[in-house]
């Protein structure tokens, strides 16, 4: 069916369940002539392994991936990219009991509403692991917005309601939480592991900032660069809310204070968080995006069955304690595959756009 599909010139088709053989990815338009390897991929696929930090979920898999196709002597050669990584540890009788119920907070539900079918193993498709897959097609993009000096970096700035305020780029690479505050990252580890004890889980809010965005990604109506991030962004497992800039807030600002003011040096402020119009203003891209506890907790559940008859269930079973922090380089991996097919689509305007007046105003 439709639907597993995103991008028009960078397109990134995902395929594979939880607990089926194997996850991957066709990453069909990108460019020929780029370096390419599967430890490049392999640095992007660590970083969301499971079962490597505090409260992540004990599922022991390599996250190994393949490249079958698309690259010659290291290069990219301009055909699809065949991306597959093999599921290793999946336990699917942990499922056997769930089969006929519907889990609160899951797709089950939704999956059975739709399809009238579902692999419960694991959650099928509608499982965090089916973003393994993102993750290896976005460091593809990851290689062509390298050969623009584009960087996407996200980070937690609230996990269970601890915020960050410090913003220390280089401390997020330093932690597991990619938490870019120190003092912020040793109070999030205690929240997660009092809430283990409990027995229940945590959500969060995920910030990403794109630098170095060239000025006119995104086109003008349907396919705006921020419904395109909205729509990539959203379509991850877990994520309930999605701000630009100011976000939320400028329901409460006045346009006089809104507005970022422009000079001969460029913007004065950020509020608009990098787009006007739905087209990159050539700041940074700030996004910041809300993620749910985990549905998964070990209290007891209210719930029914197949049979429509009341049941009350309690999970057991391996589960992250909170999306965050394996959804950070999730998130990262989205943003960068929408930037690079805009950045594609934005290339063939840039050939016709340079015989217009004012080619200064792009460095692209
Ligand atoms: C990286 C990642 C890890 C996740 N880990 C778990 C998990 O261990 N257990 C669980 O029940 N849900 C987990 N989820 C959340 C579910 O996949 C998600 O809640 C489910 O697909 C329902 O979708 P929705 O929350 O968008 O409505 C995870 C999601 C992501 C993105
Ligand atoms: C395996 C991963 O996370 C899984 C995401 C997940 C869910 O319901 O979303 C449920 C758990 O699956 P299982 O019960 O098979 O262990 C997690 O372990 C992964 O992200 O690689």
């Amino acid at each position: 069916m439709a639907g597993n599909t995103i991008g028009t010139l960078f397109r990134v088709t995902t395929f594979g369940e939880s607990h089926g053989p194997a996850l991957g990815a066709i990453v069909d338009g990108c460019p020929p002539g780029l370096s390419l390897s599967e430890e490049y991929i392999q640095e992007e696929l660590e970083k969301r392994r499971p079962g490597k930090g505090k409260g992540e979920t004990p599922r022991k898999e390599k996250d190994k991936v393949h490249l079958l196709s698309g690259v010659f002597e290291g290069l990219t050669t301009g055909t699809p990219i065949a991306l597959i990584i093999y599921n290793e540890d999946p336990q699917s009788s942990a499922y056997e009991p769930l089969k006929e119920v519907f889990r609160p907070g899951h797709a089950d539900f939704t999956y059975f509403m739709k399809y009238g079918i579902r692999d419960h193993r694991g959650g099928g498709r509608a499982s965090g692991r089916e973003t393994v897959a993102r993750v290896a097609a976005g460091a593809v993009a990851k290689r062509i917005l390298e050969e623009y000096n584009i960087e996407v970096h996200a980070y937690t700035i609230n996990l269970g309601g601890i915020s960050a305020h410090a913003r220390d780029l280089n401390f997020i690479y330093q932690n597991r939480l990619f938490c870019p505050d120190p003092f912020a990252y040793e109070k999030m580890i205690e929240k997660i592991e009092k809430t283990s004890k409990e027995g229940d889980t945590l959500g969060g809010i995920v910030e990403i900032l794109a630098k170095n965005v060239p000025a006119g990604l995104g086109e003008p109506v349907f396919d705006k660069l921020s419904a395109e991030l909205a729509k990539a962004i959203c379509s991850v497992g877990a994520v309930k809310g999605f701000e630009i800039g100011a976000g939320f807030k400028v329901a409460e600002m006045k346009g006089s204070l809104n507005n970022d003011p422009i000079s001969s040096q460029g913007f004065l402020k950020n509020d608009a968080g990098g787009l006007l119009g739905g087209i990159s203003s050539g700041q940074d891209l700030i996004l910041k995006v809300a993620v749910k506890p985990i549905p998964s907790h070990r209290k007891t559940q209210r719930t029914i069955n197949l049979l429509k008859e009341e049941i009350e269930i309690q999970i057991g079973g391996r589960h992250d304690i909170s999306a965050i922090p394996r959804i950070v380089p999730v998130l990262s991996a989205m943003t960068r595959i929408v930037l690079a097919d805009h950045l594609l689509r934005q290339l063939a305007v840039l050939a016709f756009r340079k015989r217009l007046p004012f080619p200064h105003f792009f460095d692209a």
